[in-house]
């Protein structure tokens, strides 16, 4: 058995290191395959609101029946464990996994605030410590299988949204705003900050649109009107709806308490929290908006197709012990012979040297049945499947036998075919 390298300078720790982050990524990419609908709520400016229109877009798809997880990305002002009256700190599984608080049936929620054994210190990290925690917010994290995932992010453009965006490739933001230009001007800039980082938008909320007056029942602009749709229609996204502003829903924040949102929901901000609801759950329905680029749906996870029996090669090209991208210049093919469902050995093989359509016959010749890649030209896929030979694109770049245990297993997840040929 390999021991690892006390003086960390051998290639075994760095073996060690690389399989470890590769793992890592694998996970995630789990993690994300059983999450549906991923949710970004930012806003261009504070105080919006957006952190009650996350919270209660989360609460209220709760209580209409779906499964959801409310993170707290906004790590240096967490407001959400203080709005939903979670207090005390998160439990962690036998397997290191942090356990998310169970606010009701549907509904679980992270927050650091939940990892701060004084709830008043401050947290003071800089970017690459943030993009750590938010991973970790998503890997590793007993989520579970979720139709929603909302996450809340800080106001304004930095760091958070941006890791979000990274590490969540088919997230979709829901921008929140008021309607006084001073907001808008800031929204305007988060629609461009999206267009830049590829983050599709759901759409635009507007918060605080009017007061509606307890005794005359008509609406006091607090802050002018319509600003957001118009705001939406100039810059050509979606407007998702309007929340009044209601005395109640301060008093409900600040006491730990939503408001229910159900059926007989009353009041004109749970009305209005109705249709925004809608309204979000059909543009979630298949398919979202595709405002995606090539990149970013290189990126989305894709159904395995499965081979029909126990018995069969797999061949994997390789570069420095992984799984190799480019698959017309690999060093080497690891072939693994799986018998009864399991990896029974496994070779390796150096190809003759690269000229267009080699390699398929090549392969075919090894007694290979299937081939798993990264990217690969069409080409060559056609020859693959004129030889038989079943060919599966898109894979991580991870050692070949995570790649096909977790094949074996029905658990790999594969992004689409990256070939640039
Ligand atoms: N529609 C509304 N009606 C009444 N009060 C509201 C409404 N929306 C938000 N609020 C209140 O406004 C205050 C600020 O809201 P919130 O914390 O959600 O804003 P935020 O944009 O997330 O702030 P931050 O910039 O600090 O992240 C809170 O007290 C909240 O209860």
């Amino acid at each position: 058995m390999a021991t690892s390298c006390p003086s960390h300078t051998c290639g075994t720790d760095a073996e060690a290191a690389k399989r470890e982050e590769a793992a890592e990524e694998l996970r995630l990419k789990e993690q994300l395959r059983r999450i549906q609908h991923k949710l970004l709520v930012m806003s261009g400016k504070g105080g919006v609101g957006k952190s009650s229109v996350a919270t209660y877009m989360a609460f209220g798809l709760s209580q209409k029946g779906y499964r959801v997880g409310l993170m707290d990305a906004d790590l240096h002002g967490p407001s959400i464990p203080k709005m939903l009256g979670i207090t005390g700190m998160f439990q962690v599984d036998d397997q290191k996994h942090l356990v998310p608080v169970q606010v009701n049936e549907n509904l679980q929620v992270v927050s650091i605030q939940c990892l701060l054994e004084d709830p008043d210190s401050a947290v003071i990290w800089r970017g690459p410590i943030k993009h750590g925690v938010i991973r970790q917010f998503v890997s590793e994290v007993q989520w579970g299988n979720l139709d929603y995932l909302i996450i809340d992010c800080p106001p304004g453009t930095g760091d958070e949204p941006l890791s979000v965006a990274q590490i969540i490739p088919d997230v979709h933001a829901v921008i929140v705003t008021t309607p006084q230009e001073v907001a808008l001007s800031d929204v305007r800039k988060s629609i461009n900050f999206c267009r830049k980082a590829h983050l599709p938008i759901l759409g635009l909320v507007e918060n605080m649109s009017g007061l509606v007056c307890p005794h005359c029942g008509k609406s006091v602009p607090l802050f002018g009107t319509e600003g957001g749709r118009k705001t939406a229609e100039r810059m050509n996204i979606p407007f998702l709806g309007s929340l009044p502003f209601e005395p109640r829903v301060v008093e409900a924040g600040d006491a730990g308490m939503p408001l229910e949102v159900g059926s007989d929901a009353s009041g004109p901000f749970l009305e209005s929290l109705n249709g925004l609801l809608s309204e979000v759950i059909d543009k979630c329905s298949p398919p979202l908006p595709e405002e995606k680029t090539e990149a970013m749906t290189s990126d989305v996870t894709k159904e395995v197709p499965r081979m029909e029996k126990d018995n069969f090669k797999v061949a994997i090209p390789l570069a420095n012990g992984m799984l190799c991208n480019h698959f017309g210049h690999c060093e080497r093919f690891a072939i693994l012979t799986v018998q009864n469902g399991r990896i029974e050995s496994r070779e390796e093989r150096t190809p003759p040297p690269h000229e267009p359509g080699v390699l398929p016959r090549w392969i075919a010749e090894q007694g290979v049945n299937l081939v798993i890649a990264g990217g690969m030209g069409q080409r060559a896929i056609s020859l693959f499947q004129e030889r038989g030979v079943q060919v599966l694109t898109g894979a991580p770049a991870l050692d070949p036998e995570t790649l096909v245990n977790s094949y074996l297993q029905g658990n790999l997840v594969t992004g689409a075919n990256v070939c640039d040929h």
